[in-house]
């Protein structure tokens, strides 16, 4: 059972594998490594359940692993400090291959290593959280976080290829694919709303992580996501709708402090309340989609509603340094009834604030 989606990009294409057992392909590795020198980036949630896979695919080669600590708080400047300096000292040449083998953490730091050191070398994307299959490893998107705001502090970096072994979510905590299915289901809102029902039908299938329908939803996601990239790389204009949620989850996950909100949580809640927004500027017509989104969300568990205490003044502040904005005004992206989404400036902050107060 194997997919292949390809992802056009600047001139290029890369290819996103999906299958099982694909950390025990040796005829894959192989044509992706040669005999590069070889730099493993993982967490210590990660590793002991997957790094072996990979170290065997790798026995052949000039091989080196750094273990992060596992969590939202150190995609930091630390880490990448520690990082580069491990490389440096290592003697790790520029066109050697860095690998990202965890989730969209480990995915998104090493990916700005590899878009740094010396000045760029190659990356492999090995995503093992379904976010990380679905979203993160895809479209060259790499950063770090700062205390005033989420991935801050990045570059666009796309990968040689992205290997999505459908095998390491049999290890992910339910938590965690949780927050996965946050990401997949902003597809549906953004542009593919047949894949709505899809998923309200599939939702049980999904829960049990039935290796043909989480295939299908993989591969439906990454279609979806390298399309979009494909024809806007750098987010000049239609790649802002993958940030449907972001504007509002990202204010979330920096008030409440990274690591305690997980990034695909606070996109769930970020989704409903554009949808709040969008029902108040008259861009839907009443609350039957935000329902139905609620519903589906509430089926894998993801909060739709802000924690009480939350300071809704704070919040607003953190989104006016969104990265989307381009006056001083702050950017949404908001569905509508024609069964997608868009891009909206000039939103008055009083109708913002309306959205985040309204508890129903
Ligand atoms: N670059 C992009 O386009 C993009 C897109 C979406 C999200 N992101 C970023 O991705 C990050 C979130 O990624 P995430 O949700 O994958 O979180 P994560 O990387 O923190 O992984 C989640 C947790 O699960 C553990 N884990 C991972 N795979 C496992 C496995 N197979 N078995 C057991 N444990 C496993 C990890 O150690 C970690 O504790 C955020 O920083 C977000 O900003 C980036
Ligand atoms: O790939 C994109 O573009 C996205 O916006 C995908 C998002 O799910 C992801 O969280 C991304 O990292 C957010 O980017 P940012 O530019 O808002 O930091
Ligand atoms: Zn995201």
């Amino acid at each position: 059972m194997r997919r292949i989606v390809e992802v056009p990009v600047d001139g290029r294409s890369y290819s996103i594998h999906i299958g099982t057992g694909l950390l025990q392909d040796t005829c894959l590795w192989q044509s992706l490594i040669g005999n590069a020198q070889v730099f493993v980036i993982s967490d210590d949630q990660v590793a002991g359940h997957w790094l072996p896979a990979v170290q065997q695919m790798l026995s052949a080669v000039d091989y080196e692993h750094y273990i992060m600590p596992a969590g939202e708080q150190h995609k930091s400047l630390e880490q990448f400090s520690r990082i580069m300096d491990r490389m440096m000292a290592g003697k790790r040449r520029r066109n050697g291959v860095v690998i990202a083998l965890g989730g969209g953490v480990v995915g998104d730091l090493a990916g700005f290593v590899a878009a740094t050191y010396q000045r760029g070398c190659a990356i492999i994307q090995v995503p093992t959280t379904l976010l990380a299959m679905v979203d993160s490893s895809v479209g060259g998107k790499t950063a770090i976080n700062h205390p005033a705001g989420k991935n801050m502090i990045g570059a666009f970096h796309h990968p040689r290829a992205v290997i999505a072994d459908l095998q390491t979510l049999t290890t992910l905590p339910a938590r965690e694919f949780a927050a996965g299915m946050a990401e997949v289901i902003k597809y549906a809102v953004i542009k593919d709303r047949e894949f709505l029902p899809w998923l309200e039908q599939h939702r049980e299938a999904l829960i049990r992580r039935e290796p043909q329908v989480l295939m299908d939803a993989v591969a439906r996601s990454c279609e979806n996501k390298a399309n979009i990239v494909s024809r806007d790389p750098t987010e000049q204009g239609e790649r802002a709708l993958l940030n449907l949620g972001h504007t509002f989850g990202h204010a979330i996950e920096t008030e409440l402090g990274y690591g305690s909100w997980l990034h695909g949580e606070a996109v769930a809640t970020g989704i409903i309340l554009a949808c709040k927004l969008a029902e108040r500027l008259g861009r839907l017509p009443d609350d039957s989609f935000r329902c139905r989104l609620q519903s589906l969300f509430n089926a894998f568990d993801l909060p739709v509603a802000l924690p009480d205490d939350i300071d809704l003044t704070r919040l607003i502040e953190h989104m006016k340094l969104d990265k989307k904005n381009q006056r001083d005004e702050i950017r949404f992206v908001l569905p509508n009834a024609n069964g997608d989404s868009d891009i909206v400036d000039g939103v008055p902050v009083a109708a913002v604030l309306d959205a985040l107060q309204q508890r129903d």
